[in-house]
């Protein structure tokens, strides 16, 4: 990866005209009504005390989904301090591999027993010995939350509601929200018991304590991150102010909160979610709700819509102050937002830390030398392809700046250009013909991008994540590159409009008072989240031990070589009947493997962002007898593959991961398809010398010097997987070293525009 990451932004789409209507529902008069109040409030916390001691043997029935040798790890660590259980169930049985590439040393385990026991002996929450103070109260609070449990479930519906109710009214009136977490939790779980059939386990109880308490939960994946995320929540929604739930993309949104709101209802609490094309109005709806479900940039533009409104409306200053509310103006528009309270943030490592540096833009008026520019776009689209390494341009490899020799700049001069393009400055033309170089060799079609039709059914260019496999439509890449690679693919260019209001993504949550997360991928990222948000991550034990199988990695000369192997491995164990998934980088490299597949007559999907609309079908077939299913990371996050029955008899899903990505999080977040809530699995990682990653940690000298040994020497060379975890540590650092630095800039530069007057977020530089 070449930082291209930092080249990326994010463009608004075209601010909505705001609607008069006020939906805004008010809860508060219902909340303020004492006499539900009194009636719910007949069981209080207090007077459970004597029951706590019961209550730690469940009382119930297993349930769908529990499993009740193994079901309550936390309960069983409780009663028994020898319990094999006790221990936290985050390794996965390896035996007589090579290490994984790990993450680096001074980052996981450390970090999360400073956390977790305040020792370094202190490696399991779970352990009696070296138990946190934190922990020791987390667990006391589960004891509560347990002795309440039969007391609910012999309570109907509607006392539910009733406790609900009057936990709110408590709330709004001032009491502590950490005092009425016991009661909260215990009602989420009854609600969830009866309205999903899925009770919370108690290590989702801790998982949702620490995230009330602002921690980044690190759970393992499929450990039912959405259905924890419903303790929080629900707590912060209490108070009125808005609960906030920031996931990566609005199909996680909305499905998280469809699947959540039976049990919020049950509760008599409110959800509404934002999805990219909504209107002002039906956003408004959406946070007057108790909770809101949305992505990180919808809650951003809204943000920054909602803050421009007030400055035309001169009432930024007194918001500012705390005098806002309301929302009303003299031309009747009004803001969509009711403040930032509390947010929990899904995928926290995604959204906090590669998405950290995303700037989210409005833009405003239209660029009067719009033709001049999109011109010159065109004219080095057309040239750029005859100028030659070395002879016209260098580069460099540490900067990837691409720099025009003198022979470069004398050939830009001698170009034939139109009239408007001969307006331009030479030093400008210079830019634009390097930018135009760049954008040809570095950045290809069906690997960063794609060319699609909007909805209007003209062609856009629409950037696929690195991170997450998926097309992140609306957003751009900043210096002119965007245009760059629209002039490349000959479809209309879109010349910047100038900024109007700017946020990234890291202020924005840096802004709620209350910020949380939840993902299967932090420890690596520990000290980061730590640094830049106060968020302490803390890595929350597995319901049930993984079995989850790691296969020794296999290194071959080159990436051909490679996906042979992968193939033949898949037709072995398609063979077997088990279900396969295999993991690929990119869209080209996933067709590269469904054209082999295809030639060996192995029947198999493929999941890309080139076919979105499949996903859902194609995802919920993925887990029985011999699928094969091919996808970039797209079947990373938030893809939830279900084991078809006889399945788990044979060894569950086998993944594939066909090349490392530029954070082991990544990887590790494709493996988690398989092995999912203590199921059967397995997965390996194949290698080729001329993967990416090896020129990204290693240099580019060094790099050449293996793909040449890879093409030289065929057959596999497995001696070498150790070589890949390093350099994928070296890229991961040289990211976390590229943030600190710009998040250093981005705060000199609010800094210093506070201090002369401006707002950071509308007086934007360009
Ligand atoms: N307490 C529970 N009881 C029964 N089933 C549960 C429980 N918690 C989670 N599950 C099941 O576990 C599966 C995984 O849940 P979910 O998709 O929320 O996991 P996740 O942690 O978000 O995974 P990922 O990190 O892969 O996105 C779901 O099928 C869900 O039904």
């Amino acid at each position: 990866m070449d930082g291209r990451q930092s080249d990326q932004e994010m463009d608004s789409k075209q601010t909505h005209a705001a609607s008069a209507t006020d939906p805004a529902t008010n809860d508060a008069a219902a909340d303020n009504n004492p006499g539900h109040g009194k009636t719910s409030h007949h069981t209080p916390v207090a007077a459970t005390q004597e029951s706590m001691k019961v209550s730690l043997t469940d009382p119930h029935p297993p349930l769908q989904g529990d499993s009740p040798p193994q079901g309550d790890l936390l309960q069983s660590a409780i009663l028994d301090p020898a319990s094999p259980n006790s221990e936290l169930h985050s390794s996965e049985s390896s035996p007589s591999v090579p290490p994984h590439p790990e993450p680096e040393p001074e980052r996981k385990p450390a970090t999360s027993a400073r956390h977790i026991g305040g020792t370094h002996k202190a490696l399991s929450p779970y352990s009696k010995q070296g138990l946190s103070p934190r922990m020791i109260r987390w667990r006391r609070k589960l004891a509560q939350i347990n002795a309440l449990e039969p007391i609910l479930k012999a309570e109907d519906d509607l006392s539910l509601r009733k406790r609900s109710l009057a936990l709110r009214y408590r709330a709004m009136a001032g009491e502590k929200l950490s005092t009425l977490l016991p009661e909260g939790y215990a009602l989420v779980r009854e609600a969830g018991r009866r309205a999903l059939s899925m009770r919370h386990y108690d290590v989702q109880i801790i998982g949702g304590i620490s995230l009330f308490e602002g921690c980044i939960a690190e759970m393992q994946t499929g450990e039912g991150k959405t259905l924890t995320a419903s303790l929080p929540l629900y707590l912060h929604s209490l108070t009125g102010k808005g609960a906030h739930l920031a996931t990566v993309n609005d199909y996680l949104a909305k499905r998280d909160a469809e699947w959540m709101r039976p049990l919020f209802e049950l509760l008599g609490v409110t959800v509404g979610i934002i999805q990219t094309q909504d209107d002002q109005k039906s956003r408004r709806e959406s946070y007057s709700c108790a909770i809101t479900y949305g992505t990180a940039k919808e809650f951003g533009f809204d943000f920054l819509r909602d803050r421009l409104l007030l400055r035309a409306q001169n009432r930024l200053q007194t918001e500012m102050l705390g005098d806002g509310g309301g929302g009303f103006s003299g031309s009747g528009d009004q803001i969509v937002m009711r403040g930032m309270h509390f947010c929990l943030v899904d995928e926290a490592d995604s959204i906090l830390i590669d998405e950290a540096r995303t700037p989210l833009i409005i833009g405003s008026i239209e660029d009067t030398v719009r033709d001049q520019i999109v011109e010159t776009y065109r004219w080095a689209a057309e040239n750029a392809p005859s100028f030659e390494l070395d002879e016209h341009f260098e580069i460099d490899d540490d900067t990837k700046q691409y720099e025009l020799t003198a022979r470069g700049r004398q050939k830009v001069r001698a170009l034939p250009k139109s009239d408007l393009v001969r307006t331009m400055g030479l030093v400008d033309l210079y830019e634009y013909i390097e930018r135009s170089i760049k954008v040809h060799r570095e950045f290809l079609l069906n690997r960063q991008y794609v060319v699609k039709p909007n909805e209007k059914g003209i062609d856009e260019i629409v950037i696929v994540d690195e991170f997450t496999g998926r097309l992140a439509e609306g957003r751009k890449w900043r210096d002119g590159i965007h245009q760059a690679i629209e002039a490349k693919e000959n479809i209309e260019i879109s010349v910047p409009t100038g900024q109007a209001a700017r946020i990234t993504v890291q202020d924005l949550f840096l802004r709620y008072p209350h910020l949380a997360g939840m993902t299967g991928t932090a420890a690596t990222s520990a000290r980061e989240l730590r640094r830049i948000y106060r968020t302490p991550v803390i890595p929350v034990p597995t319901n049930r031990p993984p079995k989850r199988k790691r296969l020794a990695d296999r290194v071959f000369g080159t990436m051909q070589a490679k996906f042979e192997a992968v193939v033949k491995e898949v037709q072995e164990v398609h063979a077997q009947g088990r279900p396969v998934l295999i993991g690929t980088r990119s869209i080209d490299k996933s067709m590269i493997v469904s054209r082999l597949l295809d030639e060996l007559g192995i029947e198999h999907k493929v999941l890309n962002a080139n076919n979105v609309e499949m996903e859902a079908e194609i995802v919920s077939a993925a887990g029985e007898r011999g699928k094969v299913t091919v996808a970039t990371n797209m079947a990373g996050r938030g893809t939830d593959i279900k084991l078809a029955d006889a399945i788990e008899a044979m060894g569950g899903m086998h993944v594939i991961c066909t090349e490392l990505h530029d954070a082991a999080r990544i990887d590790r977040q494709l493996i988690g398809r398989c092995g999912r809530q203590g199921d059967q699995g397995s997965y390996r990682q194949y290698l080729s010398l001329d993967d990416d990653i090896l020129k990204g940690g290693l240099g580019p000298a060094r790099a050449a010097k293996l793909k040449e040994k890879g093409i030289a020497k065929p057959g596999a060379m497995d001696h070498y997987a150790k070589l890949f975890g390093k350099a994928q540590r070296k890229v991961e650092r040289k990211h976390f070293r590229d943030r600190m630095v710009l998040m250093h800039h981005e705060k000199e530069r609010k800094k210093m525009q506070r201090e002369i007057g401006q707002d950071p977020y509308l007086d934007t530089p360009d």
